[in-house]
């Protein structure tokens, strides 16, 4: 399935970024800790190596996040949704894979995918599936997304949200004008208070 995003937003060449939030309630889960996202640089779009040791999990509902992965990366996954409008799509490659490709850039217009995506990702769920959600570098635009899902299916603020994905992937940085459209999304949660209490899942 590919969903192709036109970036309506335009001027957003300079990507500022949320400054360094609290670590306070940081996961004991090793499994799902940081150690993974050490302070190897994303020294360009080939070389972005932030998650040395493969896909991390960040999510107790078996969701992990990732920068641009081989075919072998993708292969132990049930689910996968890249939202990188520059990175290759494998769907032909892993035809057993419910694969999207959503075509983000840095500056799209995300809030009908944001919909979309975060009911895939809670199906998914919903069926102990394994999912990745990946874009170029796993910093921005996936982390994005996955702060997106917490907000709805946690029910958590976005700086709530945005704190746990920190606390668990300490080198995500979504660029502003992807928080403005989180901070859309929260207002839109908001005024939907059926943001479906019945699928809040408890962090652990
Ligand atoms: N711009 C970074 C690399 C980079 C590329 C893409 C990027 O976004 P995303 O995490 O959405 O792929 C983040 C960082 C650098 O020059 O090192």
């Amino acid at each position: 399935m590919n969903i192709y995003t036109s970036p309506t937003r335009a001027s957003s060449t300079a990507r500022p970024y949320l400054p360094a939030l609290t670590t306070e309630g940081r996961s004991t889960d090793n499994s799902s800790r940081d150690d993974n996202c050490e302070a190897v640089p994303c020294l360009s779009m080939e070389v972005c190596k932030v998650y040395p040791k493969g896909p991390l999990l960040v999510l107790p509902e078996r969701i992990y996040l990732f920068s641009e992965p081989t075919v072998g990366e993708i292969l132990p996954f049930d689910v996968v949704i890249n939202v990188a409008e520059e990175t290759q799509d494998l769907q032909t490659q892993v035809p057993a894979i419910e694969y999207h490709h959503c075509r983000w850039e840095h500056d799209s217009d995300i809030g009908t995918d944001l919909v979309l995506l975060t009911s895939i990702m809670h199906a998914a769920a919903a069926e102990r599936k394994k999912i990745l959600i990946h874009c170029q570098c796993g910093l921005s635009r996936s982390a994005t997304l996955v702060i997106a899902y917490i907000m709805k299916f946690h029910h958590l603020s976005l700086r709530r949200a945005y704190d746990l994905l920190k606390s668990r992937a300490d080198k995500i940085s979504p660029p502003m004008g992807l928080v403005f459209q989180l901070m859309e999304w929260e207002a839109a949660l908001k005024a939907t208070p059926s943001a479906q209490a019945s699928d809040y899942r408890k962090l652990p």
